[in-house]
C-alpha cells in the first residue's frame, strides 16, 4: 500500500460517491493481516466469518478483557449465537486468533476494525444521550501510539456522524514518520440471534471513505475482502459522514416500525382489533412490507435505543428541535409499551402483586441470543419487583449471575440485597412455574411454545394467569385449559362489551 496524506475534516456531508472496486480476481490486494479491537457481540462473530471466508488472511481479535479472550480460546464461547460455535471451531488457531496482545495485533496488521462498545453517555455533557466515545478514543490512541507503517483503520463500531474525523485526528497527532492511516466508515447490520447467517448473506455491506484516490484505494481493500463471498452489487460504497449516519439511521427506522405496531397495539387491546391482523394486513403492501412489524413488550437491546438517543442528541446539537422530537418519540413509544405490558399484569392480579409468586419466562431481549442489554424483561421485573412479588426467573442461555447483576444495578434498585431475596433462577420452565400465581412471557423462544401448559396450570395457583408479552402462545388452547390469558395487541378471555361509536373506550 502506498504511504498517503489526509485531509481532515473536508469532506462534505452529502454527495454519494461510488467507487469502483472492481473484481476480485482482477485485484491484487495487500492485506495479509487483520486486526479487530473489541471481541464483543460484532467483533467476535464478524471477525470469524471474514477469517472462514478468507483463509489468506490471517484475523487477530484482540480485547482488553482477559477473561474475554479466554472464553474465546475455550470451549465455551463468551457469546451464544447459532452457527458461531462451529465457525469458530473451523477457524481457530487456522487463521483466526483471540489474544489480549493488542500492541502486537495492531503492529502487524495491515487493516484495523474498531469494533468497541459505544454507550450512551451516563455524566457529563449529553449525559443520557450522547454517545460515549471513550472506547472508540482509547483504541485509536492505542493505534496512533504503536502503529507502524500505512494502515486502514476502519470504524465497524456505531459512531455519531463525523466520528472519523475524531478519531483520524487522533491517530494523526503524533504524526510519525513513516506512518500513514486512511479511515473507512463499515457499519455493522449484524443481528443478535442471527449474526452468522446476516453476515454470511448479507443485504449490503457499506464501506465510507474519503474522496481522493488514497480513500479510493483503502475502500478498494476493504471490499476485497468482503468480495470473497458477498456479490459486488451489495456493497455499497459512500463518503464516510452517508455511511455513518446510514447506520443511525437504519437502526431508527427499524426501531421505528416496531414503536409504530405496539401504538397501534393499544388500540387494539381499547377497540377489540386485533394486532396481527392489522399487521398482516398493513404489511401485505409491498410498499410497507410485513418485516417488523411484531407487535410485543418493547424492544430491547443494546443498541436500537441508544442509537436513537444519539441520533436525538446530534439533531439538538444541530439546531433541529423537530427532527430531534420526532425522533424521540420512537423512544418514548417503547417505554409506554413497557409500562403499559408491566402496569397490565399488576392490574389485573388485583391490582397487587405484594408476596405473590410470578414466573418470568425469558429474559434475553429477544430469542436465541443470551443478551440482556436493554431487555424488557428487566422492565417488567422492575415493576413487579417494586410491587412487592417474588420472582421465579428461567431463560435458556442467560447466566444466573447475569439476571442477578442486571436485577441488582444501581438503576434497577437501591435495595440489592431485598431484590436478591425476592428471585429465584431456575434452569427448567417446570420448577419455575411451580406454584406460582401468573406467568409473564418476555421472550419469543420458540420452547415456550411447546411446553405442557396443562402440566403447568396444574401445578399454578389458581387463578391461574398467562401474560404474553410476545403472542407468540395459542391463546385458544390455553384458555380451554383453564388459564386467565392477556396479550398485546388483542383482547381476551373478557366478556364482549358491545359498545357505541363515539364512547369512550377502556383498556
Ligand atoms: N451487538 C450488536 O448486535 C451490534 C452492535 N453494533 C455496534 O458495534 C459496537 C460493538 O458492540 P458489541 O460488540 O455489542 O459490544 P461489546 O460490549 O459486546 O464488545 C465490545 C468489546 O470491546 C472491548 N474494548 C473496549 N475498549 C477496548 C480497547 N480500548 N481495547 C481493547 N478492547 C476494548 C470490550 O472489553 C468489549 O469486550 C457498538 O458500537 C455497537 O453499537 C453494531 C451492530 C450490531
Ligand atoms: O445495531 C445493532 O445493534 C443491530 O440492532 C438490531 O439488531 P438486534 O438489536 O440484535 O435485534 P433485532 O432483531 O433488531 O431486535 C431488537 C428488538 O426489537 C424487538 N422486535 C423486533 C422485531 C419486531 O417485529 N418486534 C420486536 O419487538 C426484538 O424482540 C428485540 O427486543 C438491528 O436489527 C440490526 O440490524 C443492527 O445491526
Amino acid at each position: 500500500m502506498e504511504s498517503v496524506h489526509l485531509i481532515s475534516g473536508s469532506q462534505p456531508y452529502v454527495n454519494e460517491v461510488v467507487f469502483d472496486c472492481g473484481m476480485l480476481d482482477d485485484k491484487k490486494m495487500v492485506i495479509k493481516k487483520i486486526c479487530c479491537i473489541g471481541a464483543g457481540y460484532v467483533g467476535g462473530p464478524t471477525c470469524s466469518v471474514i477469517a472462514l471466508k478468507c483463509p489468506e488472511i490471517t484475523v487477530t481479535v484482540v480485547d482488553k478483557s482477559m477473561d474475554r479472550i479466554a472464553q474465546w480460546n475455550s470451549d465455551k464461547l463468551p457469546i451464544y449465537e447459532p452457527g458461531l460455535d462451529e465457525v469458530v471451531r473451523e477457524c481457530r488457531g487456522r487463521n483466526l486468533i483471540f489474544s489480549t496482545d493488542i500492541e502486537t495485533a495492531i503492529k502487524e496488521a495491515d487493516l484495523i476494525f474498531i469494533s468497541v462498545n459505544t454507550p450512551t453517555k451516563t455524566f457529563g455533557n449529553g449525559k443520557g444521550r450522547a454517545a460515549d466515545l471513550k472506547y472508540v478514543e482509547g483504541a485509536a490512541r492505542m493505534i496512533a501510539e504503536v502503529a507502524t507503517g500505512n494502515k486502514i483503520v476502519v470504524e465497524k463500531s456505531t459512531v455519531p456522524v463525523r466520528a472519523a474525523e475524531s478519531i483520524l485526528n487522533i491517530l494523526r497527532a503524533n504524526n510519525r514518520p513513516g506512518v500513514s492511516y486512511q479511515i473507512l466508515s463499515n457499519p455493522e447490520f449484524l443481528a443478535e440471534g442471527t449474526a452468522i447467517d446476516d453476515l454470511l448473506k448479507a443485504d449490503r455491506v457499506l464501506i465510507g471513505g474519503e474522496d481522493t484516490p488514497e480513500g479510493h484505494a483503502a475502500v478498494e481493500e476493504l471490499c476485497w475482502v468482503y468480495e470473497h463471498w458477498i456479490s459486488r452489487t451489495n456493497i455499497i460504497t459512500t463518503n464516510t459522514w452517508s455511511s455513518e449516519l446510514s447506520k443511525l439511521a437504519a437502526n431508527a427506522f427499524l426501531a421505528q416500525r416496531i414503536s409504530s405496531i405496539n401504538s397501534l397495539s393499544a388500540v387494539c387491546e381499547a377497540t377489540g382489533a386485533d394486532i396481527s391482523e392489522v399487521a398482516r394486513a398493513v404489511g401485505l403492501d409491498s410498499r410497507i412490507g410485513s418485516k417488523f412489524l411484531q407487535a410485543s413488550v418493547g424492544f430491547g437491546g443494546s443498541c436500537f435505543q441508544k442509537d436513537i438517543l444519539n441520533l436525538v442528541y446530534i439533531c439538538e446539537c444541530l439546531n433541529l428541535p423537530e427532527v430531534a422530537a420526532y425522533w424521540q418519540q420512537v423512544i418514548d413509544m417503547n417505554e409506554y409499551q413497557k409500562s403499559r405490558f408491566s402496569t397490565k399484569v399488576v392490574e389485573s392480579l388485583f391490582n397487587t402483586v405484594s408476596g405473590k409468586q410470578i414466573t418470568l419466562l425469558g429474559f434475553a431481549f429477544k430469542k436465541d441470543t443470551g443478551d440482556t442489554r436493554e431487555s424488557p424483561a428487566i422492565h417488567v421485573a422492575k415493576t413487579l419487583l417494586d410491587e412487592g412479588a417474588k420472582l421465579h426467573i428461567y431463560d435458556p442461555k442467560v447466566e444466573p449471575s447475569q439476571i442477578v447483576d442486571d436485577l441488582t444495578h444501581p438503576s434497577v434498585t437501591e435495595e440489592p440485597e431485598s431484590v436478591k431475596n425476592s428471585i429465584t433462577i431456575h434452569s427448567d420452565p417446570y420448577t419455575a412455574t411451580m406454584g406460582t400465581h401468573a406467568i409473564v412471557l418476555c421472550t419469543e423462544w420458540d420452547e415456550f411454545m411447546v411446553l405442557d401448559y396443562e402440566r403447568i396450570y396444574k401445578g399454578m395457583m389458581k387463578p391461574a394467569h398467562i401474560f404474553d408479552g410476545r403472542k407468540i402462545l395459542d391463546h385458544d388452547r390455553l384458555i380451554k385449559i383453564g388459564f386467565q390469558v392477556q396479550t398485546i395487541g388483542k383482547r381476551l378471555a373478557r366478556p364482549l362489551i358491545t359498545r357505541t361509536w363515539g364512547s369512550p373506550y377502556q383498556a
